[in-house]
């Protein structure tokens, strides 16, 4: 097995980039997108369902399972791969972000954050370094940091003093789990907010410390898409080439494409699994709402260039059907299109790096898109 974190570019196509990163429980070929599984589980789907998908990683996230289940009790069963039965790389966010963007009361000080459980109201605190130990009983492949992630709209002067905060929170991450302590890497975050010089001096900062990826924060937290594009192609470069870019909570199927045009290499984001429980379907042609009357008698299926279980047997007269019933299966049938159709866009995107079409890839979608 090649040593996890070791991660090698295999092509690139302008500042696309097509590589391979080595982890415990197996490699993942990027640029990847990554389904969300919050609390050990995608949204109706089985690690079946995601193994047949071709799903390469899921996100956990520390800040549900600390609360529920528990990370002691997943620990003594073996950690989060054993306990969920899903044996291919898992990655887990720090919980900044939940922390940072849920409402309710919470303490910030530079020991940590301290905050309440959605689930009792039960008061809480975070160090980084509890970050990491959550992590570590989880046993996910990579860990995430704790960092603030500033909201949308925060000033120059309280972003500037939260990523000088974010930075010394991430060099106490990375003395609690140094590098090369074990088979879990561990990923740095940029912040600095839409201040070009700030998101360079958090770069700057936390590229000096040996983790084995970097990841931008901050974004896709309510600001618009030119804004978002602006940070992402201004902060991916910043970022060291010989090491994995991971863009977080982003994004739509442009956005993808976008940050992968940028040099991005990893992405998660909600968008295809939440927007499945709402009708909204992602389509070769574009998105679709399948509650519309004008699929209520419509045989065809959901994507007729989609090969996946949902498009191979059933139409959209059935599905839509289930939605209106407000059925289970429609959870179920529409989440796995929608995971299906983001991970088939990376394969695609993937084989357009290696023979050096990905510009024509982005603006064939960009055409099914446009507004
Ligand atoms: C577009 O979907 C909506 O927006 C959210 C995704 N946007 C997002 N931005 C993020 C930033 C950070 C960060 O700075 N730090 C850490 N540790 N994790 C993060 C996770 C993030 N997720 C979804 O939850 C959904 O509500
Ligand atoms: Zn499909």
């Amino acid at each position: 097995m090649t040593k996890p974190g070791t991660f090698v570019v295999h092509a690139t196509d302008g500042n696309a980039r097509r590589g391979t990163l080595s982890t415990a429980h197996g490699d993942i070929q990027t640029p990847i997108f990554m389904p969300v599984g919050t609390q050990g589980t995608v949204k109706s789907l089985s690690p079946q369902d995601l193994e047949e998908m071709n799903a390469q990683i899921i996100l956990g996230n520390t800040y549900h399972l600390y609360l529920r289940p528990g990370d002691e009790l997943v620990a003594r069963r073996g950690g989060l791969h054993k306990f969920s039965n899903w044996n291919r790389p898992i990655l887990t966010d720090s919980g900044g972000f939940q922390v940072f963007s849920l409402k309710g009361i919470r303490k910030l000080s530079e020991e940590g954050v301290e905050f309440r459980s959605y689930i009792d109201g039960s008061k809480h605190f975070f160090s980084p370094e509890k970050a990491i130990e959550i992590q570590m009983n989880l046993g996910s492949d990579i860990m995430m940091v704790l960092d603030e992630c500033v909201g949308y709209g925060a000033d120059r002067g309280y972003t500037e003093k939260s990523l000088e905060m974010t930075t010394r929170w991430a060099k106490r991450c990375r003395e609690r789990y140094p590098a090369g302590s074990g088979d879990q890497l561990m990923f740095g975050i940029v912040q600095g907010g839409f201040f070009k010089d700030l998101r360079t001096r958090s770069a700057e900062q936390l590229c000096s410390l040996p983790f084995e990826g970097f990841a931008i924060g901050g974004l896709s937290v309510g600001e618009s898409i030119p804004e978002m594009y602006e940070q992402v192609h201004h902060t991916a470069p910043l970022l060291p080439a010989e090491k994995p870019r991971y863009l977080m909570g982003v994004g739509t199927p442009l956005d993808l494409l976008e940050a992968v045009s940028a040099g991005v290499d990893m992405l998660d984001c909600v968008l295809p699994s939440r927007n499945a429980r709402n009708g909204t379907l992602f389509t070769s042609q574009g998105k679709i709402n399948i509650k519309k009357a004008a699929y209520k008698e419509d045989d065809s299926p959901l994507d007729p260039n989609c090969n996946c279980y949902t498009c191979r047997n059933f139409s959209k007269a059935y599905l839509r059907h289930l939605y209106m019933s407000k059925e289970l299966l429609s959870y179920r049938l529409n989440t796995y299109h929608n995971l299906y159709f983001y991970l088939d866009l990376m394969q695609q995107v993937r084989d357009s790096i290696e023979n050096g079409t990905f510009a024509q890839l982005k603006a064939r979608y960009e055409d099914a898109y446009a507004a």
